[in-house]
């Protein structure tokens, strides 16, 4: 439960650390997993998340957190915050952009000049963003009394980066991709806002179209979208866009987001239907729903570069009934089936533009054909202040990137209802499963018209 008490000495806090640390520990035992720690070997993560451990981790970070702020001080708390954010930030970036993850191996060490070597660049740059990577936990010094010259080694978390594809990708598309356009939204509000009664829903008015407007770096692009697909010279063309395939994959997986696809509705009584699966990226939800239902045709539809990264990744027991088709969704739909699949689309527009994906779809649609939705809902209301803040961070970090990168805001229930009804009368809602705890909502709309 979040803490409202804005007057804990530190003594009370550490207590209230002490405690929390050891419930977790308790239950991690309890539930026999093994307990994370700073090492190269350390499990990866939490392997199993019952909602007791969930929800003790997050009031640990909680009670966590306001520790660092009590022993500091608030004004020192701030000064350090703002001078190491940013760099923090960068540094995680040319890590990740030049993968330094893969230049030490895993058990042993490695020089300065070999992981130079490795990754392209000057041994001075690659020493100094090292020496701030290991104060964040990032790398260390096999030898710590002699650093400048000691051999480096991975810590858990460099090496969950050198393990896992899937979290590069992440810390790609969550800093590399975003960051610029969140370091302008002061700019875009001051443009686009100020003075107004309400925000702008203008995909033109974005942070991130300000961010991309024709600079030498960050380019010329209507939206991110046509960054991921076209950022690039020659063979790197469309890197961005196959980074963020793989970040999809693993949000799949850290999520368990497949038992909600397949238990989105009953697709063993859908018989022999045909899927289109809307923005499919690179096809991850199409395999596996095609796994689970040999009964099951799946057409994956997205921009042009996923086509090749789906066409490697498609298992050959599943080629003949999961298709890619380049299609944009803000043209009609061609393909007549018996069900869409919108997951994790419409999160990212404004309301106009998921109006007009949904219209798109009428000219390919018989009656009775379905849509599926799964996506994110916003929270209901006010916050709950029961609430870990941690936990509320996680929605608010996605809201504010929405309004940054496409003008867009987390849905409540009845929002997501709202964009169904405008879209057009003949969309009829005929079932919505929310889930609060989640924060994911399925809905499940029929097309009334002939
Ligand atoms: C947040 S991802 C969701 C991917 C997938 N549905 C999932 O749940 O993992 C959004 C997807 O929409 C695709 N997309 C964006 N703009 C598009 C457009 N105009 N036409 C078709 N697909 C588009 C992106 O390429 C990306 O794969």
């Amino acid at each position: 439960m979040a803490s409202s008490n804005l007057k804990p000495t530190l003594s009370e806090l550490g207590a209230r650390v002490k405690e929390l640390s050891e419930t977790l520990e308790r239950l991690l035992r309890e539930s026999e997993v093994e307990a994370p720690t700073l090492a190269a070997d350390s499990p990866l993560n939490i392997a199993k998340f019952t909602p007791e451990i969930f929800t003790t981790k997050q009031a640990l970070q909680d009670a966590l957190n306001d520790l660092s702020i009590v022993s500091q001080g608030p004004s020192e708390s701030v000064f350090n915050y703002a001078h190491n954010a940013v760099p923090d930030m960068a540094c995680l970036n040319i890590l990740n952009r030049f993968n330094f993850w893969s230049a030490i191996p895993l058990d042993g060490s490695a020089s300065m000049a070999s992981i130079a070597e490795h990754v392209k660049l000057p041994e001075e740059a690659v020493q100094r963003v090292i020496e701030h990577a290991a104060t964040i936990r990032f790398f260390t010094y096999a030898d710590p009394a002699h650093p400048s010259t000691s051999p480096i080694q991975h810590t858990s978390r460099s090496a969950a980066l050198a393990r896992l594809p899937g979290l590069r990708a992440l810390v790609s598309g969550c800093i590399e991709n975003v960051g610029p356009s969140m370091l302008v939204m002061p700019e875009a509000l001051e443009k686009f806002a100020l003075g107004k009664k309400e925000l702008p829903t203008d995909m033109s008015k974005t942070a991130f179209k300000l961010a991309h407007s024709g600079g030498q770096v960050f380019g010329d692009y209507t939206d991110s979208w046509q960054l991921l697909e076209n950022d690039g010279e020659g063979e790197k063309k469309g890197w961005r866009q196959r980074t963020f395939i793989e970040w999809m994959a693993y949000i799949k997986d850290i999520f368990g987001t497949v038992d909600l696809l397949l238990g989105a509705t009953d697709w063993e009584k859908e018989g022999k239907a045909h899927v289109v699966d809307i923005g499919g990226s690179g096809g991850h939800d199409a395999f596996a729903l095609a796994s689970a239902h040999p009964n099951l045709t799946i057409t994956v539809e997205d921009l042009h570069e996923c086509g090749p990264i789906f066409s490697t990744q498609v298992p050959s027991t599943l080629s003949t009934r999961v298709t890619f088709r380049e299609h944009n969704f803000f043209d009609p739909q061609t393909v007549s089936a018996d069900i869409y699949l919108l997951k994790l689309i419409l999160h990212d527009w404004p309301d106009a533009e998921s109006i007009k994906i949904l219209q798109q779809l009428r000219p390919a649609l018989k009656s009775g054909a379905k849509i599926l939705f799964i996506d994110y809902m916003g929270k209901q209301g006010e916050i709950d202040p029961n609430l870990p803040r941690s936990i509320t961070q996680f929605g608010t970090s996605t809201d504010l990137r929405m309004m940054a990168l496409f003008n867009a805001r987390e849905r409540s229930l009845e929002a997501w209802k709202g964009i169904v009804g405008k879209a057009d009368q003949r969309f009829e809602i005929v079932r919505v499963e929310a889930n609060p705890l989640t924060y994911m909502v399925v809905m499940e709309v029929v097309w009334r018209g002939q």
